[in-house]
């Protein structure tokens, strides 16, 4: 599957020296898709980051990766220096510093992403100006993606086309698009970003401004320093003395002003950990440090490689899970100021510098990890010698953990912050140069984050933070332990109906927020929806998500086959927003039979029935009338006769659906109806416990619904002991069922992998089943797909097709063109009726 992940070593070794120019290249496609389009863009393209470029070449020279082979120790590399003294002076944070790093050999610039707290994550939504920063962002990148108004779409900005995040179906063109997608990846690299002057949050206070800061950062409209740890690029075991840098100059920064971590004197990472020693992990997914990551073929560090662990590296064991970087060296530019006192070293190109994202601060009040009494560094916790090393890091960074599950575009890793005990979702995504996927999933992912980091809800998966390190772009996202619900339907099989109400209705308030906010998800199926363990649902996966203007538009091909609505596949006008109401109606019955509509049919014949035939998917017996009407409602086939997600919350079939949460005896505040918070009705407890302030956003989404229905939790009896199909599997800590172990009713998948806690949620994550975008270009006809491209659920599939995501994030232009010849359509873009 994805060749582009896994490149042979000659091939990364012919890839390296340009890896630097891809790097330029893909930086120059990503931030200025319009260059040449327009003078403005040009200019603006300019003035943001394209001097800031200009030195990449110089640090790229120096790329420890062009002098490490790849089976070389990490203790011969060239970067594992000696650490250098601390110099709070040299590594100050200051803006100077960070506007105008040294443009010495190795000063690389980073695409740093600082991770924002959940608290400046609300501060920040409850600001309008955050709205305005990224109004500012979308304006400045061509981005669709304007208002973040939730449900006020009147107030979007007047600039932003309706084109998608992704597609660009006003500008029709797709590179430009591309481009525009990756605008929050990209311009994160800007060193004219990082100055105060660009910032949208220079008025904001300065309890505010830090971590909140993050978000726009990755709108380009970057305030403050970087918040990551730094972190030294050698690799010794011992604490190197730069990373102690003092609290002073943290509590002074202006960035971390505010920052209620009390311990970012303890900042940066002592630890020592060989490219392989996550192999001493039992469930270590990543052996090795942040260099293994960045300079040794990245599918080494999963666990479905054996990477060799350097014989001259401490190997901590099951405790040495990889820091986000631990090893590698501060970048000026990254605020790697903080940790480059002297550039003493004479060899700068070998440092690595970026910073370390912060852990999100606990959003819930209820959350057992808080930095004041943090388990994970508490002295009484026992510790296994393999993890005293990690756990006396003093590092508040994420260490890399293991691989929960394989996407189109990267690998998603429990991330372990040793310091406060949290864990976060890494998504990891490798960006090769020229390499078409490797932009495509820049893109995807540049929505995923500009789209998430808007987004906040106790049914849509938390977005953290991103940074880029060298090659790879990190998203952290909230962890969701049980896994999606296509797992959950693999492994276990289908639901029961009352799993499936209280899922439909979490599904549904989680569309009626992101409705409201004019944006529609357009992937909604259970493999991107994922569960707790109290059985709260998750909408994940944005990367198809779209922000969606008053124009008229096409919809695009976006989505996944047998969830796709049929406009979607006609291509004809219609609401947006009703795509995910079609999709639910798929899940619903996937849900209830643990396979979509027509999966009886592959991929594109089952596209061809949805979009031209007039039948309607058969609804199981079993489910109740209520459900039966609700999935009709769901699969009308004229979107305007769909129900709105704020309308179906009134349906029967979800209305009175139970929490599948138990309830916490003494936790509840009195007076207040488990699951219902100011009048809002939630499944379980989210909404109070982990959301200190509920958006008033979200309140008006759901308040309407409240008093229409004059609903309840505590009129009716709502059964605690209901049968939640919530794996434990889901753990980290736990491992994944053997294939041996599944039942009979579920079609083998990735998921059955013993390297693979959750399935790979599209057939082109497959292992050697994925085809490059570009590849599938040359695909003229259905017989031709490969097998894997086949449906998933008929017969004559083989089995490593967990996931019908057939066409999912093809780049324009590479869409079915066998949808072109089915229904008549150029084979070539974004395809439109007339
Ligand atoms: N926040 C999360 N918590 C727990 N597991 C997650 C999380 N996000 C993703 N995963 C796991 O990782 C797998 C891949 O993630 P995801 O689907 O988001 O990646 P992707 O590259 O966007 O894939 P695709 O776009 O093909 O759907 C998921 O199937 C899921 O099992």
């Amino acid at each position: 599957m994805r060749s582009w992940w896994g490149k042979s070593s000659s091939k990364e070794a012919k890839k390296k020296p340009s890896k630097e120019s891809f790097i330029d290249t893909l930086q120059r496609k990503l931030k200025f898709p319009s260059e040449g389009k327009s003078s403005s863009q040009k200019q603006r393209s300019d003035t943001v980051s394209r001097n800031q470029f200009l030195s990449r070449p110089v640090s790229r020279s120096t790329s420890p990766s062009k002098h490490v082979g790849r089976c070389q120790s990490f203790a011969e590399r060239p970067q594992a220096q000696p650490l250098p003294l601390p110099c709070h002076a040299g590594v100050a944070r200051t803006e100077s510093s960070l506007a105008k790093p040294r443009q010495g050999k190795g000063a690389k610039p980073l695409l740093f992403l600082p991770l924002p707290k959940p608290g400046c994550i609300q501060n920040r939504l409850d600001h309008p100006e955050f709205d305005g920063d990224l109004m500012t962002a979308s304006v400045s990148s061509d981005c669709s993606v304007d208002s973040d108004d939730p449900g006020d779409s009147s107030q979007r900005s007047p600039l932003a086309s309706d084109c998608d995040l992704g597609n660009g179906t006003a500008s029709g063109s797709p590179s430009s698009l591309v481009v525009k997608d990756h605008l929050p990846i990209t311009r994160t690299n800007s060193k004219e970003v990082l100055k105060p002057a660009n910032l949208s949050f220079n008025n904001q206070s300065p309890n505010w401004r830090p971590m909140g800061s993050h978000v726009p950062t990755l709108q380009g409209s970057y305030n403050g320093a970087p918040c990551s740890a730094p972190d030294s690029s050698l690799s010794s075991p011992s604490r190197s003395p730069m990373r102690s840098f003092g609290t002073d100059r943290v509590v002074n920064s202006a960035f971390w002003a505010g920052k209620p971590y009390p311990d970012l004197s303890l900042l940066g990472s002592g630890q020592c950990s060989s490219p392989g020693s996550g192999q001493n992990s039992g469930h270590n997914s990543m052996g090795g440090d942040m260099i293994g990551q960045l300079f040794w073929q990245p599918s080494r560090g999963s666990p479905e490689y054996s990477p060799l662990p350097s014989p001259k590296l401490t190997s901590p064991g099951p405790g040495s899970r990889i820091h986000s970087g631990a090893v590698t060296p501060l970048h000026p530019r990254a605020g790697g100021m903080a940790a480059e006192p002297n550039s003493g070293r004479s060899d700068e190109g070998k440092k690595r510098c970026h910073r370390l994202p912060l852990p999100p601060l606990t959003i819930s009040n209820s959350s057992p990890f808080s930095h004041s009494n943090s388990a994970a560094t508490s002295p009484s916790i026992p510790r296994s010698p393999g993890r005293a090393e990690s756990l006396t890091s003093p590092g508040s960074r994420w260490k890399k953990g293991k691989l929960l599950g394989r996407g189109s575009f990267g690998h998603v890793y429990v991330g372990f912050n040793s310091e406060s005990g949290e864990m976060c979702a890494m998504k990891e995504v490798t960006l090769f140069s020229d390499d078409t996927k490797s932009k495509e999933s820049a893109k995807q992912l540049g929505q995923e984050i500009t789209l998430l980091s808007r987004l906040r809800h106790p049914n849509i998966v938390q977005y953290y933070g991103s940074e880029t390190v060298d090659d790879k772009l990190y998203i952290y996202l909230e962890y969701v332990s049980g896994g999606s619900i296509y797992k959950l339907l693999q492994e276990y099989g289908q639901f029961g109906e009352s799993a499936i109400r209280s899922y439909t209705q979490q599904i549904l308030s989680g569309l009626a927020y992101l409705h409201a906010k004019n944006t529609v998800h357009r992937d909604i199926k259970g493999a991107n929806i994922l569960v707790d363990p109290n059985g709260r649902v998750k909408l994940a996966d944005f990367g198809m998500a779209k922000h969606i203007t008053g124009q008229a538009c096409p919809l695009s091909l976006k989505g996944s086959p047998y969830w796709m609505a049929p406009e979607v596949i006609k291509n004809a006008n219609g609401s947006h927003l009703a795509v995910d109401i079609w999709s639910l109606g798929c899940t619903v019955l996937e849900m209830a039979t643990t396979k979509p509509p027509w999966s009886q049919y592959e991929g594109v014949a089952a596209m061809f029935k949805i979009g031209n035939s007039k039948e309607l998917p058969a609804i199981p017996d079993h489910l109740s009338n209520d459900g039966k009407d609700f999935v009709r409602l769901c699969l009308q086939r004229n979107p305007n006769h769909r129900p709105t997600a704020a309308q179906l919350l009134e349906h029967r079939f979800v209305k009175n659906a139970a929490p599948l949460e138990k309830a916490i005896v003494g936790h509840e505040p009195s007076g207040t109806p488990t699951g219902i918070t100011k009048g809002v009705n939630y499944v379980g407890k989210a909404p109070a416990r982990n959301s200190p302030v509920l958006d008033s956003e979200r309140l008006a989404v759901h308040s309407s619904r409240v008093s229409k229905s004059g609903f309840n939790f505590s009129d009716i009896h709502i059964p605690r002991n209901i049968s939640c199909p919530v794996s434990p599997i889901g753990s980290p800590l736990l491992q994944p069922r053997s294939p041996q172990q599944l039942n009979g009713r579920m079609s083998p998948s990735p998921i059955s992998s013993p390297r693979t806690a959750s399935g790979s949620s599209t057939p082109l994550a497959g292992t050697s089943a994925a085809i490059p975008f570009h590849n599938i270009n040359h695909i003229v006809n259905w017989q031709e797909l490969p097998k894997p491209l086949r449906s998933p659920y008929t017969s004559g599939t083989t089995s490593h097709d967990p996931n019908p995501n057939f066409f999912r994030g093809m780049p324009l232009g590479s869409q079915p063109f066998v949808l072109a010849n089915q229904f008549g359509r150029p084979a070539q873009g974004e395809l439109h009726e007339g």
